[in-house]
């Protein structure tokens, strides 16, 4: 269902991802209008699990200064960004990793392992990026790693309020996921629950240019396909391009094109199995279309308590008649799909 006069009309086509109004949401709109939209919401979001989010409630000042922010630190030398480097462990997921850092592996999950043509064509790729992590300052689990004082003095304030800002975002849009899904005051309890706020996670991430000859001969890739292991996930780039989402009916990838005002958010493998498969995880790829160009992004993890227990909502399960996940923490299936991945970047680094 699209409303009249809205982007939705416009970018709801069959190769763009659809765009959906969650202001009355993100601006305390009245009961039927958050209704509409989460009518709107479920109609597109089922059918990818990905979409375009205008009326986000994160200002432009803010996202402009988040650009601004991340590329200062990356365009710091290599031994400034190394005083806060990402542990030689996938956890914490915390600090700076660089460009040949062999932790991006993770960014390959598991799914799209499975098919040969995929392995083959990723054991000739890899990923060029470097990226910066960072969570709450309470998720004991995972620490921080910062720069030490004098080094980029208001990163460190700078990105723990932009990580608090998207937590706002990020309720707001959990309860328009809930309506959509009309769940029972007790199951929206539950999943609200899940999400106290300190086991998301930010992430900057800069794409540096890529030599003509690797990129024409695809031997580098930006982010391989993959689903996120995240709730859900909220993606800002910058207006370069390149990221694609997977639609599953012509089983090709479609561009997510830069749009002024639009936030991309993408269901995560959690919230697949809350909704019991009613929104698939999206896949989703970073492409190099402008190689001489470096590229920008920010995704924002919206991730749920690492013993929390995620399962399909009874409510939708007896709607539907079945039961499509058995429950699992959060924390035993981030470890399962990270050894599987690790598994698989073994078997193909031995080929
Ligand atoms: O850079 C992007 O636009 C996508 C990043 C992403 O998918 C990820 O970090 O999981
Ligand atoms: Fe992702």
């Amino acid at each position: 269902m699209t409303t009249k006069n809205t982007r939705s009309d416009t970018y709801c086509g069959d190769h763009e991802v659809s765009i959906v109004d969650l202001s009355a949401f993100t601006a305390n709109g009245d009961a039927e209008s958050k209704r509409r939209a989460a009518i709107d919401l479920r109609e597109k979001l089922k059918v990818n699990g990905c979409i375009g989010i205008v009326g986000h409630g994160v200002s432009q000042k803010m996202i402009t200064e988040a650009f601004a922010v991340a590329k200062e630190f990356f365009d710091m030398p290599m031994e400034e960004k190394m005083k806060a480097p990402h542990p030689d462990a996938p956890v914490p997921h915390r600090g700076y990793s660089r460009p040949d850092d062999k932790n991006h592996v993770a960014a390959k999950t598991a799914k799209e392992m499975t098919s040969e043509a995929k392995k083959e064509m990723y054991s000739k790729t890899k990923d060029f990026k470097e990226a910066f992590d960072l969570g709450s300052e309470e998720n004991r689990d995972e620490p921080n790693t910062w720069l030490p004082k004098g080094v980029y003095d208001g990163f460190r304030e700078f990105t723990l309020k932009f990580y608090w800002e998207l937590n706002k975002t990020s309720l707001a849009i959990l309860d328009a996921l809930i309506i959509s899904l009309d769940l029972t005051d007790e199951e929206a309890d539950r999943v609200r629950a899940l999400h106290p706020g300190h086991d998301h996670q930010l992430r900057l991430l800069h794409y540096p240019p890529v030599a003509r000859v690797e990129a024409a001969d695809k031997l580098v890739t930006r982010m391989g396909a993959h689903t996120d292991w995240s709730t859900f996930t909220l993606l800002f780039q910058d207006t370069n391009g390149g990221l694609m989402y997977m639609d599953r009916a012509t089983d090709t990838f479609v561009d997510a094109a830069p749009i002024d005002n639009v936030v991309y958010m993408n269901i995560g493998d959690m919230f697949e199995r809350i909704s019991n498969g009613i929104y698939p995880s999206a896949l989703h790829q970073v492409v190099i279309h402008k190689p001489q160009k470096s590229r920008y992004s920010i995704p924002y993890f919206m991730c749920s308590l690492g013993d929390g227990v995620i399962e399909p909502q009874p409510s939708l399960v007896k709607r539907m008649g079945f039961q499509k996940y058995d429950p699992v923490t959060t924390m035993e299936y981030s470890t399962s799909a990270f050894q599987t991945v690790r598994d698989a970047s073994e078997v193909l680094s031995t080929d």
